[in-house]
């Protein structure tokens, strides 16, 4: 796979939190906010807000704020999510289950629609909501439905034969949990998916904080 460079990706991982955020404020009825808001929320300084929802082509009125509705809009077509995504999932064990649970996806442009397993008491089944199938029908059922994106949820020794299938099925773009690089032809897209990477940060970050308490004592 060929190596895709994005510019500016802190600000693209920050983007889901800003849209969460709108998305709450604007349920509440509330149709302007001011940059210092949004400021307070992210944790973040003012210039690096203004930087980050320019690159969406929005800028706010100076004194006034950003209109919500019009920030969410510009938010979800530069990320290319105002059209969910329809994707398959497989692997419907523990993580795979709780992704397929999370409501949320639809609002960031991610609709999944059918789950694959091996496991026969799986096959057959509905986890919620979305039917199971056998993981030979893969590649079949994707190519019909012209499913564009799949994720992966199997264990890491078996990853690389769902993901040889997803490409089979036509698939473009896999969004990979199993701690495993895949190798994909240079027309598909991989993000390797680690949610340690977080705890990692955090780790970092408290022993800076305890350390730098330490020293000031
Ligand atoms: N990236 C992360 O942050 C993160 C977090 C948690 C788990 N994981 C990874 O996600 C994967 C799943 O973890 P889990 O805890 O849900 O495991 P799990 O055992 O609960 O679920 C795995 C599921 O995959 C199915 N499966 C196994 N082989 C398959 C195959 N060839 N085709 C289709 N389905 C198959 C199993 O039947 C099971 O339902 C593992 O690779 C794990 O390391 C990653």
């Amino acid at each position: 796979m060929a190596n895709v460079k994005v510019p500016k990706l802190p600000t693209i991982r920050r983007l889901p939190t800003y849209l969460y955020k709108l998305s709450e404020m604007r349920k509440a009825g509330i149709s302007i906010v001011a940059t210092p808001e949004l400021a307070r929320y992210m944790n973040l300084g003012e210039i690096v807000i203004r930087k980050d929802l320019a690159i969406t082509g929005v800028t706010g009125q100076p004194g006034v704020g950003y209109k919500v509705k019009e920030l969410i809009d510009a938010i979800k077509s530069y990320l290319n999510w105002d059209n969910a995504s329809e994707a398959v999932l497989v692997g419907a064990g523990s993580l795979g289950s709780a992704l397929l649970g999370y409501e949320g996806f639809e609002e960031y442009g991610l609709k999944i629609i059918a789950a694959f397993d091996v496991n026969p008491e799986k096959i057959g089944t509905e986890i919620h909501g979305r039917s199971v199938f056998d993981i030979d029908r893969l590649e079949e059922l994707v190519g019909r439905l012209q499913v564009r994106m799949g994720i992966i949820c199997v264990p890491a020794t078996y990853a690389q034969d769902v993901a040889d299938a997803m490409v089979a099925g036509g698939i473009k773009g896999i969004w990979n949990f199993a701690n495993v690089s895949l190798k994909v032809p240079d027309d598909v897209v991989v993000q390797r998916e680690v949610i340690a990477g977080g705890l990692a940060v955090l780790s970092v970050k408290m022993n800076r904080k305890f350390a730098d308490e330490e020293q000031q004592e």
